[in-house]
C-alpha cells in the first residue's frame, strides 16, 4: 500500500500518528463527468460525452467503493458499451496491481502492471493515492473521474439517450433524501467500519464502533417499517448501503473487529441484504473470494499472519421477504 508522490510511487501505511489514531480518507482529484452532449458537469472540465466503447473502468471486486460502480453498471446494462478492468486481490508494496490470479482482469490500454501506471498516464507528476474504481477516457488517453459517489450519477443517467437500460436510481424529486441519508450511511457505515478497523487508538476504535452500530440499530428499525431507505422504491441510497452489508460479515466483523453483532443477527438488515444480492445482475457482482483475500492479506498491520479465515457460511440465497409493520 502506498502513494504516489509528484509521480514516484512511495510504499507507506496510512498516517494515524499525525491525526490522533483515526483514519481519514483523502480527498479524490480526478472528478470530470460524462454528460449526454460533452457538455461540463457539476464538475471538472466539459469534452466526456457518452458514447458507446469510449470508456473503460478500473476496479476491484474487493472494494466496496467500486462495487457501487459496478452495480449502477449492471443495473443500466452498461457491460456492453463500458469496458472493465479487475485488479488482484492483493494489495502490497505496489498498491493495487494486475499480476495474474483468478477473476483478474488485465489493463487493455498499456497493459501495466500496476495500477499506479495508469494514474502516471494521465498525470506524470501526480500526487496522491492511487484508488478503485477509477474511470479512464479511452478517446482522450487520460482519467475521467475516481470518485465512485460521481461515477455512479453519471452511470445512472449519461448513456440514457444512447441505449442504457430504463431505471433512474437518483430521481431528482428524492435528491434531497437521497443526499441526507448517504451522508449519515458514509459516515456511520461506508467509511464507519474503515474507521474503526484502521484506528490505532482503543478510545477512537471503540467510538467508531458504537457509533456504527447505533446506525445499525436505527436502520433495523427503519426497514421493519419501510421496504427501502427512500421512499418505497429501490434508490441509489439503498445500493450505497448494500456494499458494506454484503462484505459485512465476512471481513468487517472480524478484520475490522466491528463485532457487537454480526449482520445475520439483525433480522431486517439481513434480510434486505439477501433482497438486495438477490436483484437481477447484482450477485455477478459480488466476490466473496476476492473480498476475503483482500482485506485479510494486505492488511499486514491488523492480519499480521494474512490468514484468510474459511467462514462465515452465508446463506444468501434465502428469501429476502421482510413483513414490513405499519409505521
Ligand atoms: N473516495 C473514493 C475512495 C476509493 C477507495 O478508497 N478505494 C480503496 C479500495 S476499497 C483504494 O483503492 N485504496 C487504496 C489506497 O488508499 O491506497 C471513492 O469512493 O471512489
Amino acid at each position: 500500500m502506498g502513494l504516489l508522490i509528484d509521480g514516484k510511487w512511495h510504499d507507506q501505511w496510512y498516517d494515524t500518528g499525525s491525526t490522533g489514531g483515526n483514519f481519514v480518507r483523502s480527498d479524490t482529484q480526478f472528478r470530470n463527468w460524462i454528460t449526454p452532449d460533452g457538455s461540463a458537469g457539476p464538475s471538472g472540465t466539459a469534452g466526456f460525452k457518452a458514447e458507446a466503447g469510449r470508456y473503460h473502468l478500473y476496479v476491484s471486486l474487493a472494494c466496496p467503493w467500486a462495487s457501487r460502480v459496478l452495480i449502477l453498471r449492471a443495473l443500466k446494462g452498461l457491460e456492453q458499451m463500458i469496458s472493465l478492468s479487475v485488479v488482484n486481490p492483493y494489495m502490497g508494496e505496489h498498491g493495487w496491481t494486475f499480476e495474474p490470479g483468478s477473476g483478474v482482469v488485465a489493463d487493455p490500454v498499456g497493459q501495466a502492471q500496476y495500477l499506479y501506471e495508469i494514474y502516471q498516464r494521465a498525470q506524470p507528476n501526480y500526487s496522491g493515492r492511487v484508488t478503485v474504481p477509477l474511470l479512464w477516457d479511452l478517446h482522450g488517453n487520460t482519467i475521467v473521474n475516481n470518485e465512485s459517489s460521481e461515477i455512479i450519477r453519471m452511470l445512472n443517467t449519461a448513456f440514457d439517450g444512447i441505449g442504457a437500460r430504463k431505471g433512474d436510481y437518483a430521481p431528482v424529486e428524492l435528491l434531497p433524501q437521497i443526499d441526507a441519508i448517504n451522508a449519515e450511511v458514509y459516515d456511520t457505515v461506508n467509511n464507519g467500519v474503515y474507521k474503526a478497523g484502521f484506528a490505532t487508538d482503543q478510545h477512537v476504535y471503540e467510538q467508531e464502533v458504537s457509533q456504527l452500530f447505533a446506525y445499525l440499530d436505527k436502520l433495523e428499525l427503519k426497514l421493519g417499517q419501510q421496504r427501502y431507505l427512500v421512499d418505497d422504491r429501490i434508490t441509489e441510497a439503498d445500493w450505497r448501503l448494500f456494499t458494506t452489508l454484503i462484505r459485512f460479515d465476512a471481513v468487517y466483523h472480524g478484520h475490522f473487529k466491528c463485532n457487537l453483532k454480526r449482520l445475520v443477527d439483525y433480522k431486517n438488515l439481513w434480510s434486505y441484504t439477501r433482497e438486495l444480492y438477490q436483484w437481477p445482475g447484482i450477485a455477478a457482482t459480488v466476490d466473496f473470494d476476492h473480498i476475503k483475500q483482500h482485506y485479510y492479506r494486505s492488511h499486514g498491520t491488523i492480519n499480521p499472519n494474512g490468514i484468510v479465515p474459511a467462514g462465515p457460511l452465508l446463506d444468501l440465497q434465502s428469501p429476502g421477504n421482510r413483513q414490513l409493520a405499519e409505521a
